[in-house]
């Protein structure tokens, strides 16, 4: 596999170390604005291979979008950070103009590749990405809610005292402020959520505040380094692998809503397939109507953006 990693800031680089540990691809392309940063990254990389759990992967890094000839999977982590007071509008419009001239540079040279978009607003740059390049749905995945759902199984496991992988669970909707988790799935060892905690001597969690405690996870790491990059990473990796190795994985990812859950025309993460084609199919889960007002209610607040981000940039919608 041909790997690309647009952006060689701190989450670009910090998926490329889980693509060289971890990943078995033959290629790794890092690109950058800054030409210089992205080379010194892939440099510094290049000694890895030295020792003997390194992997011989070919590194490539630069400005040139030709180096990202016929890649078969490309992530976009480059664009601005959210500063100190800016609205969010502000960031989305910067970003979603960023992120679309970059999926057009990448079309250029790998249109069949499968994009993983990480920069934030992930799922709106995403949206974009699919109105304004030849890019088909199921090649344009946002990295969305995959990392707010490791967050909830963390905390989960952490109160359960179970591992976290054996959590069971989703965040949805919009990864960020705009997302909801579905009570009614959440388990853990296999058992639902309460059950586990009524047989365990252990109060029930209150939903309402889990998500809270969700939300609240990115902002205390970024509050205190500003910004985030282990989990997001680990996290993109996990969509990689399952592209890699066609593993017909259901992840939270940020996917187009083509119908599902009788929504159209925005880019929210759902429990979808995640293979080799990218996007496989989004699965329909017996959400309860309460779940599902929340899922529409999110839906519309992500048009409403939309809208103005499209006014502001001219991007189709
Ligand atoms: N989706 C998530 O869960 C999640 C989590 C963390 C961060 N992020 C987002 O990822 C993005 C990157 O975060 P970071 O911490 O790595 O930021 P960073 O500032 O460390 O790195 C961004 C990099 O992008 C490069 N860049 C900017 N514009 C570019 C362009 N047009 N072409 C090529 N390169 C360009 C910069 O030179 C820089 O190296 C941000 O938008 C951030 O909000 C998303």
């Amino acid at each position: 596999m041909k790997i690309g990693v647009i952006g060689a800031g701190a989450v670009g680089v910090a998926v490329c170390n889980y693509v060289l540990a971890l990943g078995n691809c033959r290629e790794l392309v890092l690109l950058d604005q800054n030409k210089s940063k992205a080379e010194g990254e892939l440099m510094d990389f290049g000694h890895a291979s030295s020792l003997t759990f390194g992997k011989n992967i070919r590194l490539n890094a630069g400005d040139d979008y030709g180096m990202l000839a016929n890649a078969d999977l490309v992530v976009i982590t480059a664009g601005a950070q959210i500063k100190a007071g800016q609205p969010r509008i502000e960031l989305a419009e910067v970003n979603s103009r960023i992120c679309v001239d970059i999926a057009q540079k990448i079309e250029q040279h790998a249109p069949n590749a499968i994009l993983i978009v990480v920069t934030n607003p992930c799922d709106l740059a995403a949206f974009f990405i699919i109105n304004n390049t030849g890019y088909q749905v199921h090649q344009v995945i946002s990295s969305g809610c995959v990392v707010d759902t490791a967050r909830l199984m963390k905390i989960v496991g952490d109160y359960t005292g179970l591992d976290p992988k054996n959590v069971f669970g989703y965040i949805l909707g919009e990864h960020g402020s705009h997302c909801f988790m579905p009570a009614s799935i959440l388990g853990a060892g296999g058992q639902p959520i309460d059950f586990y905690c009524d047989n365990n001597g252990l109060a029930r969690l209150e939903p309402q505040q889990l998500l809270e405690d969700v939300k609240q996870a990115g902002y205390e790491i970024f509050k205190r380094k500003l910004n985030t990059t282990h989990g997001v990473a680990a996290s993109v990796y996990r969509i990689i692998q399952a592209v890699s190795l066609n593993e017909h994985s259901v992840l939270p990812v940020g996917v187009l809503v083509d119908g599902h859950y009788g929504l159209n025309g925005s880019v929210l993460s759902l429990p979808a397939v995640v293979g080799r084609r990218g996007l496989e199919r989004v699965l329909e889960h017996p959400f309860t109507a309460e779940e599902l007002a929340q899922l529409q209610q999110i839906h519309q607040q992500i048009r409403t953006v939309i809208e103005s981000v499209s006014e502001l940039t001219a991007l189709a919608c």
